[in-house]
């Protein structure tokens, strides 16, 4: 009870409560029972823990979190085509959910269930987010931009639901141009200009709309960045593209027409470049270590990783706010790269967070700050066997 003596309730936690994955990669079959703390799995290097968090990124939309194709989940040895599966029991803001996702036998598209009724990967942003660090983002500050760009992406969605859809439509739009441009530049007919024009005119609408989802969400995640916590350092961030400074001067019927005139004058260069020269896919997100004022690609290997770790925590904070529940974070062999106090401060985070955190690492000991705050899995050879228990967990 408190002061007042009204009944206080924990807090809402966005949580896994069972994994069961078939044929996902290197697991036949795999079954999970976990509570609503933090997840540590721990094992050798190959024995199957960055695949469990890959099986958990498919609890929401897109291509997971190696952005494999279907084909390549499917555990080895399998026959062409053959189905894989993820099924989960996941506990969220509206209660208990049963979501089911993967391939299908001889099937080309993810195919979804939710509570058992078919549904589609978008679906699944309704009920849980997700957001991940690999250690193939390690250089992310360092290589092109396009490796922002998805991070920044996934960031917006988190926070804006529409973006994803707006981002598929313009691509759409997008390649359906170039395919006619570079049809031309081959020698083929002329394109019709009225489909071109409906084209760029898709582009344009999707296009503002996107840049727009990205100028709030990064003015959000900036401010949370800015704050810092405790030892992982306060962060700039800063949207590098014409049409979102376009957007964030001015009203959206405006953006559009700017990037319909601009798409429309890039015809003839588009069509020599075979490529799409302008617009917001070219975009880039600048990160700044703020104390140092120095862009986060020139910080050390830990400070850009302990960068990293600032902008998840900020924007598990910014989603809290803005949905009542954090992203399910999915952090893969990140400890390694922080010192002590700094693995201390993120146990402390993600044992407050509203939502369950899953981390990998080949060495348990570096998770003992996390004490009985979490739970202890050891992965070996494809099997995952809670700490203290036998063989239960895996059948
Ligand atoms: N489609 C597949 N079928 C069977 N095995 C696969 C498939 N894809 C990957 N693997 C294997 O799964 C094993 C476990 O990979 P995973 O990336 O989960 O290891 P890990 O425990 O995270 O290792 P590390 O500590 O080195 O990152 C690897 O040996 C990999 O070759």
């Amino acid at each position: 009870m408190s002061e007042t003596g009204t009944t206080v309730c924990p807090p809402a936690r966005l949580a896994v409560r069972r994994l069961t994955l078939t044929d996902f990669r290197c697991y036949s079959r795999l079954r999970l029972d976990t509570d609503s703390r933090p997840v540590v799995l721990t094992g050798a290097n190959g024995a199957g823990k960055t695949n469990v968090l890959e099986a958990l990124s498919f609890l929401t939309p897109g291509r997971g979190l190696r952005r494999a194709t279907l084909g390549e989940i499917v555990r080895h040895g399998t026959e062409a085509g053959a189905p894989w599966g993820v099924a989960a029991l996941l506990d969220g803001s509206q209660g208990p959910v049963e979501i089911g996702t993967g391939r299908e036998s001889g099937s080309e598209r993810r195919s979804v269930r939710i509570d058992g009724q078919p549904a589609k990967a978008q679906d699944l942003a309704a009920l849980a987010s997700a957001l991940w660090l690999t250690p193939a983002m390690d250089r992310l500050f360092i290589e092109g931009a396009a490796g922002r760009r998805r991070f920044l992406d996934r960031l917006t969605f988190g926070q804006e639901s529409g973006h994803a859809a707006q981002a598929t439509a313009y691509e759409h739009a997008m390649r359906e141009r170039s395919r006619l441009l570079k049809a031309a530049g081959q020698g083929d007919r002329r394109p019709d200009p009225a489909w071109l024009g409906a084209l760029e005119d898709a582009m344009a609408r999707h296009g503002a709309a996107m840049a727009a989802a990205r100028v709030r969400a990064v003015a959000r995640l900036d401010q949370a960045c800015a704050e810092g916590l405790g030892p992982f350092p306060a962060a700039r961030l800063a949207l590098v593209g014409e049409v979102e400074d376009w957007a964030a001067a001015g009203a959206p019927e405006e953006v559009e027409d700017r990037l319909r005139a601009a798409l429309r004058a890039a015809r003839s260069r588009d069509e020599a470049a075979g490529a799409t020269t302008f617009g917001p896919h070219r975009s880039d997100l600048s990160v700044r270590h703020a104390a140092k004022d120095l862009p986060a690609g020139q910080c050390s290997t830990g400070e850009q990783k302990a960068v990293l770790v600032s902008m998840v925590l900020a924007q598990a904070r910014v989603r809290t706010a803005l949905s009542g529940l954090a992203p399910l974070l999915l952090l893969d062999e990140v400890v390694a790269h922080l010192d002590a106090t700094r693995r201390a401060a993120l146990f402390d985070a993600l044992a407050e967070l509203s939502a369950q955190s899953w981390m990998t690492g080949t060495d348990e000991v570096l998770f003992d700050g996390f004490g009985d705050r979490a739970q202890f899995f050891r992965v070996a050879e494809a099997r995952v066997v809670k700490n203290g228990e036998d063989t239960d967990e895996y059948r």
